[in-house]
């Protein structure tokens, strides 16, 4: 994927501009930044949730798999059933990889609305694995995951880009990953505004 001369908005406010970078098969780039520095932003830009305002995404067309903040489950739907859903959506039958690489068997019949912050996450990761998409775009994937969920998520990731896949994330800790970084604070539309300053619109 390559990501060229970029400019994405949020809220009708400009947030980063002129931003360029590519990611190869294989590769894991880690965006950092602080908070409001726009990687959620420029996370939906890239999973073609939003427009950007200007620049050009290549590559990523159908082959991006997005894990946002929310898990997106369907809380009526068990584990297994969340699963084969998303699979279908993508012309897969085969839930097993996503069922044991984040221990989810022993849950597999639970409604996902019975399940806590952590298991809900466990579950949104896994539905990566029955996209069968390359490309990983994900969001602070680890929040609400106790230390043995990460090492399960570093491991399936760690099998994604030894397949070949690749991972865009957002996400301040260490995975014990191979990843590149990319600080996305150079980018900024307007170095000069305060990152909490439009807060008060959400009060
Ligand atoms: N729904 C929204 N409407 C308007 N502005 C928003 C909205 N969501 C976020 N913003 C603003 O857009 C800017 C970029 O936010 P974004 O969520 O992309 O940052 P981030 O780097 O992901 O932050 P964090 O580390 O806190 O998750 C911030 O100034 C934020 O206040």
């Amino acid at each position: 994927m390559q990501v060229s001369n970029l400019s994405v908005a949020r809220g009708g406010v400009p947030v980063l501009s002129s931003l360029s970078f590519a990611l190869a098969a294989g590769e894991a780039l880690v965006l950092r930044g602080p908070n409001g520095a726009g990687k959620t932003t420029l996370l939906r830009c890239i999973a073609g949730l939003q427009a950007p305002l200007t620049g050009r995404i290549e590559g990523a067309e159908d082959r991006v798999a997005y894990a946002a903040h929310a898990d997106g489950l369907k809380s009526m739907l068990t584990v297994r059933e969340n699963l084969s859903f998303w699979a279908q959506v993508f012309g897969n039958t085969d839930i097993s990889a996503a069922l044991d690489g984040y221990a989810l068997r022993p849950l597999a019949d639970r409604l996902a609305a019975t399940l806590s912050a952590g298991q809900k996450r466990r579950l949104g990761l896994a539905r990566l694995l029955v996209t069968g998409r390359p490309i990983w775009v994900l969001d602070e994937p680890t929040v609400s995951l106790d230390a043995d969920a990460v090492a399960l998520f570093g491991a399936v990731l760690r099998g994604h880009l030894a397949a070949g896949g690749s991972a865009l994330m957002a996400t301040h800790i260490d995975l014990g990953v191979e990843a590149r970084m990319l600080d996305i604070s150079a980018y900024r539309a307007d170095p000069d505004a305060d990152l909490g300053a439009s807060d008060a619109a959400f009060l």
